[in-house]
Order: C-alpha cells, then sequence, then structure tokens
C-alpha cells in the first residue's frame, strides 16, 4: 500500500499565484490606472461616430480658430473643424493605424519565431537572416521610400512599418522557444502522442504568450508614435483625421493658439506612457508568479539529470546512408576502447517451455524484434560515431526486458531508437526494428506519432521536468487519451482519476487539481506512470524509472509497475543501473557494455551463472562486501586486460 505523500501541500499561496494576468493587472494600481485609460480611449474610438458633435472634416469659415464652448466643446481648428469631433475620429485611426502594425508584426513574427525555434533546421537561418537584414534598415528611410513610390496612405506605411518591427516579434519567440523545446515535458508530450502542432500549441505557446503581449504593448506605442511623427512632419494621408495631423495643425498656430497642441500631444504621450507602464506591470507581476521560476528550477535539475543526453530530439528514422558510410562506421567498435577485442554475445538458453510471466502464465507473441541494431551521430568531420552496435533483442507480451550496463553503456540510446526519438544527429544506421510486424526503422514519422502514446509508451527517469508546469496535471493527463483514444472530455477525465487512484494516489482529485510543482517527486513518478498507461499501450519503455526517486519511494514505484505489468499483461523495456531492480522486476536481462549486448538471457540463468567477465565484474561490484565502485573500476580494467589477451 503506497504511504500518502507528505508533500502534496495545498500550495494556496503558489496556486493564489497563479490567478489570470488580468486579475492581477486589476490588483495593481499603475496597471489598473493604464487599464482604464486605455479602454477609455478603445471605447471613444469605437463610438467616435456617436460621440462626436460634428463632422470631423467639415469645414466652417464661421467657426476659425473658434475657442472651446459652445458647438464646439474643445475649439475649432484653423480650418473651422471641430477639435472634439477630429480627436475622437484621430484616435480611432491613430489607435486602427498601430493595430495594423501590431498585427502584421505579430503575424509574422510570432509564427516565423515559433517555426524556426521548435524546427530549427534551415528555416532557422533563413529567418534569423531576414531578421537580421530588417533589423539593419532604417525605419524610417524606408517608410519614407514607400511613401515617395507608393502614395500618402496611412494603412499601406503602417502594414510596412509591420514588417519592419516583426523582427521583434521573431527574436523574441524564437529564444523562448529555443529554450523550452528542449524540456522534458515537451520530450513527454511527444512520447505521449502528441503531434507537433499540438505541443506547440498546447506547450510552446503558452510560454511564449506572456512576453509577446508585453511585447505587443510596447509595439503598439512604437507604432502611434511613428505615425504620429509621419503625420506631423506631413507625410500622411491628409484625408485621415491624426493625432499626428492634429498636431502638425496646431503646429501652425502654436503661437497663437497654443491649446490646438495639447489636446493631440496629450493623446499620444498618455496613450504611449498608458502602454508602456502596462507592459512594465505586466513583466513585473509575470516575474513574481512561481511558474518560470519552478520551470527555471526543473531545467536545472534536468540539466544535471543524465537524460538531457536527450535533448535536441529530432525524429530521424532509420538514415539514408551509403553502404560505405556505413560499412565504415560499423567497422569501429561500439565506443569501445581501441584495439580492445569484441567477443561474441553470450546467450542463455530459453526454458524449454519458453518461460512463463510473473502470473505463472506463457509469455504471449513476441511484440518487439530489434536486430542487429547501430545507432550512430554524425561528427563535424563528416565520420559517424557508433554509439550502440549490434544489439538484437526481443519482446513478447508479458514479458520483462531488463537492459543493465554501466553509465554511456548504450542502454538509452537503443530505448530511444525504439521510439525513434534519437537526439539531434543521431539516427539508425544499420539494422531492424520490428514491433507488431512494422519496422520502426523505416516508419514515416506520422506511424511513429501513431504509435507513441498509443501503442509504445515511456516512463521517464526524470518526473517533474516531464511534467509542464503551467498546466495541472489532470489536464495533462485528460489530453493525450482525448486526442490518441478519442474521448470526449468527461470521459477522458474520468479515466484519468481511475487511473490516479489505480497508481495509489491518495486523493486523486485533488493530485488532478494540482500543479506539478504540488506534488512529490514520488507522485509525479506515480501520475506519469498513469499516463503511460492511459492508452492501454503494448510496450513500456521505462528508462531508469525509479533513479530521481528516494529509496522507499523506489520500492512503491517498483511495486507499482510490477503490478500493472501483470494486469495489462504489457511487454516492458527496463533500463537500470541496478541488478536489485533486475532481480524484483525482469524475465529477461541483456548486460550492455560499450554499446553492444555482451550477455543475454533468463534472469534466473544469468544470476545463476553469470558467463561473461563484465557480467561477473557487475555482479561483483553489487553484491560482494567493500567499496562497490571500486571493485567495479577494477573488474573493469581487469575485464578489458583479460579481452584484450583473448581470454574471457
Ligand atoms: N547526442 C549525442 N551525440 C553523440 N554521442 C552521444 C549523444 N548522446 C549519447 N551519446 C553517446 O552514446 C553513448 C550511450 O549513451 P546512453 O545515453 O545510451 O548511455 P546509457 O547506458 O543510457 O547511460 P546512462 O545510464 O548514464 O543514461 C554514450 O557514450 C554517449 O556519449
Amino acid at each position: 500500500m503506497p504511504l500518502p505523500d507528505p508533500q502534496l501541500t495545498p500550495g494556496l499561496e503558489e496556486r493564489a499565484a497563479r490567478v489570470s494576468l488580468f486579475r492581477k493587472l486589476l490588483k495593481n494600481p499603475v496597471g489598473l490606472i493604464a487599464l482604464i485609460f486605455l479602454a477609455l480611449l478603445v471605447l471613444s474610438a469605437i463610438f467616435a461616430p456617436l460621440l462626436a458633435p460634428a463632422d470631423p472634416n467639415t469645414a466652417s469659415l464661421q467657426d476659425v480658430l473658434a475657442p472651446p464652448g459652445g458647438a464646439h466643446p474643445l475649439g475649432a481648428d484653423s480650418a473651422g473643424r471641430d477639435v472634439l469631433s477630429r480627436l475622437l475620429f484621430a484616435t480611432r485611426f491613430s489607435l486602427a493605424g498601430a493595430l495594423l502594425a501590431l498585427v502584421v508584426a505579430a503575424v509574422i513574427g510570432v509564427v516565423a519565431g515559433l517555426i524556426a525555434g521548435y524546427f530549427g533546421k534551415w528555416f532557422d537561418s533563413v529567418s534569423s537572416w531576414f531578421a537580421g537584414l530588417l533589423m539593419a534598415l532604417p525605419g524610417i528611410v524606408v517608410l519614407l521610400a514607400a511613401r515617395a513610390v507608393l502614395g500618402p496612405s496611412m494603412w499601406l506605411s503602417m502594414a510596412i512599418f509591420g514588417v519592419l518591427l516583426s523582427p521583434a516579434f521573431f527574436r523574441l519567440v524564437y529564444a523562448s522557444v529555443s529554450a523550452v523545446r528542449n524540456e522534458l515535458y515537451v520530450d513527454a508530450a511527444r512520447v505521449a502522442g502528441l503531434s507537433d502542432a499540438r505541443i506547440i500549441a498546447r506547450h510552446i505557446l503558452t510560454v511564449v504568450r506572456a512576453p509577446v503581449i508585453i511585447q505587443a504593448a510596447m509595439i503598439t506605442g512604437i507604432a502611434i508614435a511613428i505615425q504620429a511623427g509621419l503625420d506631423f512632419l506631413g507625410l500622411g494621408d491628409t484625408t485621415v483625421p491624426s493625432w499626428g495631423s492634429m498636431l502638425n495643425d496646431a503646429f501652425a498656430k502654436i503661437y497663437t493658439n497654443p491649446d490646438l497642441m495639447i489636446w493631440p500631444a496629450s493623446a499620444i504621450a498618455l496613450t504611449c506612457i498608458a502602454l508602456t507602464l502596462l507592459a512594465n506591470v505586466m513583466r513585473d507581476e509575470l516575474e513574481r508568479t512561481a511558474g518560470p521560476v519552478k520551470r527555471r528550477k526543473n531545467r536545472d535539475r534536468a540539466a544535471e539529470a543524465p537524460i538531457v543526453k536527450a535533448a535536441h530530439l529530432s525524429t530521424v528514422g532509420m538514415a539514408t546512408i551509403s553502404e560505405e558510410e556505413r560499412r565504415l562506421a560499423l567497422e569501429q567498435p561500439a565506443a569501445s576502447e581501441p584495439g580492445e577485442i569484441v567477443h561474441p554475445v553470450v546467450v542463455h538458453p530459453d526454458p524449454e517451455d519458453g518461460g512463463r510471466s510473473s502470473t505463472g502464465n506463457p509469455f504471449g507473441e513476441e511484440l518487439l524484434s530489434v536486430r542487429n541494431l547501430a545507432v550512430g551521430y554524425d561528427q563535424p568531420d563528416g565520420s559517424i560515431k557508433v554509439v550502440v552496435n549490434d544489439v538484437s533483442l526481443r519482446v513478447r507480451r508479458g514479458e520483462v526486458h531488463g537492459l543493465i550496463g554501466e553509465s554511456g553503456s548504450g542502454k538509452t540510446q537503443t530505448a530511444w531508437s525504439v521510439l525513434r526519438l534519437l537526439p539531434d544527429g543521431g539516427r539508425v544506421i544499420d539494422g531492424s526494428i520490428s514491433f507488431e510486424g512494422k519496422d520502426l526503422a523505416h516508419a514515416t514519422e506520422k506511424e511513429m506519432t501513431k504509435l507513441r502514446g498509443a501503442k509504445i509508451a515511456y516512463i521517464p527517469q526524470e518526473p517533474m521536468s516531464n511534467l509542464d508546469a503551467s498546466f495541472t496535471i489532470g489536464s495533462q493527463l485528460v489530453e493525450p487519451m482525448r486526442v490518441v483514444l478519442g474521448l470526449s472530455k468527461s470521459e477522458a477525465t474520468k479515466r484519468a482519476l481511475g487511473l490516479l487512484e489505480r497508481v495509489g494516489i491518495p486523493n486523486p482529485q485533488r493530485t488532478f487539481d494540482a500543479y506539478p510543482h504540488e506534488v512529490s517527486g514520488g507522485m509525479a513518478q506515480r501520475v506519469l506512470i498513469a499516463g503511460a498507461i492511459s492508452c492501454d499501450p503494448d510496450l513500456l519503455i521505462a528508462d531508469e524509472p525509479t533513479t530521481a526517486l528516494d529509496v522507499t519511494v523506489q520500492a512503491e514505484v517498483l511495486s507499482l509497475l510490477r503490478e500493472l505489468q501483470a494486469e495489462l499483461n504489457m511487454g516492458v523495456i527496463l533500463v537500470t543501473h541496478n541488478f536489485g531492480v533486475v532481480a524484483d522486476l525482469c524475465d529477461r536481462v541483456s548486460v550492455m557494455r560499450a554499446g553492444r549486448i555482451v550477455e543475454t538471457g533468463p534472469v534466473r540463468s544469468i544470476f545463476a551463472a553469470p558467463e561473461h567477465e563484465y557480467t561477473k565484474a557487475l555482479f561483483a561490484a553489487i553484491l560482494e562486501e567493500g567499496e562497490p565502485r571500486g571493485e567495479l573500476v577494477a573488474a573493469r580494467t581487469e575485464t578489458a586486460q583479460t579481452e584484450k589477451e583473448g581470454l574471457r
């Protein structure tokens, strides 16, 4: 029975920090004043035709420079036009012009930033080059040139200005997306079977949303100022009333009627100040929230964890490399010491009845068959570094196959090859990966997206980093079930609550509503296990699922895994450093060293009579008294020596 988790705190303070940005702005006096001012401005722009006492362009010789009062509450200008009406319509056109520039800049910048930051590759270089080019252009000169060629259209000028402003959004979004695309929760979402479009919409956009809103406020202020500047210089569209054109008109009468300057100048200044203050308050409020801090902490932790090697995930399948390249690459011993002799794999025979699962039933059909798998990484000099070589293994339904070996022996690379989620530059360079009769090494990305999460599930070693700090645990469980199983929200919620209960979470509803930082590591790992089994996978890949947990929690999680595996009759690949875990959970084990399997067979047989020196060395390091790590290092040196002499 799992222990109730002491670290599930109600988290009221942090939950309070997550109230919407809008509510935070309302509570901040500066934010509130800026919001009220901008709201009034927008309302007056929208209702300008109703509020204006006269037509903004109707001139009257009798009213030239009329003082405020009567039919002209703010007076009349040098052409006898009503200043209040012009001001209201100018607000409309100035805001609309700034909005046009903002929309053009945001659409181009955000879309390009998302694509370049998330997918990278050639688009990254091309778009970064374009952004640099646009930033190098002097904006005002381009606008003057455009006006000379295309005429004095305010809309055209603002659209062109939007293009010139787009690098501001591009660089911001690009930096934010590049920072999160390697987060483990993004990898986890991919493993859960979510498509790139969904991952971007759900996990990436949430990260860039806040900075984009802040940037939008600043950009609107800049667009208003530039537009006013152009109109003030008399380069704008004279048929459209705007703050800049009012300023231009008033400037001519600055000595006789200085009050005409006050209204447009105040409108421009107050609007720019309100937008800048709003942006600053938003930034301050967001910096005060727990979310980004938590995420940063998770990043740091992830950076320390070995799984960070899976960063820069790409979904490269069987590489299209030439036969010659493949032959040369495979001739290298996989990551082993130079000159070391590679011995044939020691294979322990299966029991005569083929073996039985922990429930006593015979194993089912073969789910996964990996044959002579080789994984390589492209090197800057054009060569390929082979990190897994000639690895063959199979997993039957109901069978747990352990992959054990020292750090860097290729266990994770083998597991990631099956998921087809090798890090950037990594590729399957030889062999086949057959899953339920389908060759995964040659499957298209679309086929893999369908399999991941639905048929092949994954449990990572860093539970916290694999959950997105911006969403509740419930929503992260529900989303893949809706996509993969096509369940409705209520069905998926019900199933998620059932799964949370099944994985031993004492108060499923509370955990469902909690954010990742509100639960402990053990509970987060249970959540990820619930997520992994949520779509009834046939094969589960667990990559050191207990490494990041403390010893008591490790035992509970292992026992949960054992129960679930038997209950769902899944095939499991369990990556571990620990022979205790192998003894506890596995039916078969493959011992890996330097990218190769050196010994494989039923766990009982290998435990009873390990044959390979390296397996014996691993056992010696664990079972014998003394300092385990010292023993392993000494034994490894001996092993290398023995192998060099051709002995085993
Ligand atoms: N992106 C990469 N580029 C080049 N080599 C890599 C890359 N990622 C991993 N490797 C190499 O692949 C080899 C196997 O790594 P792998 O992560 O599979 O080891 P592991 O047995 O899972 O170790 P651990 O238990 O520490 O996770 C290592 O020698 C490592 O240096």
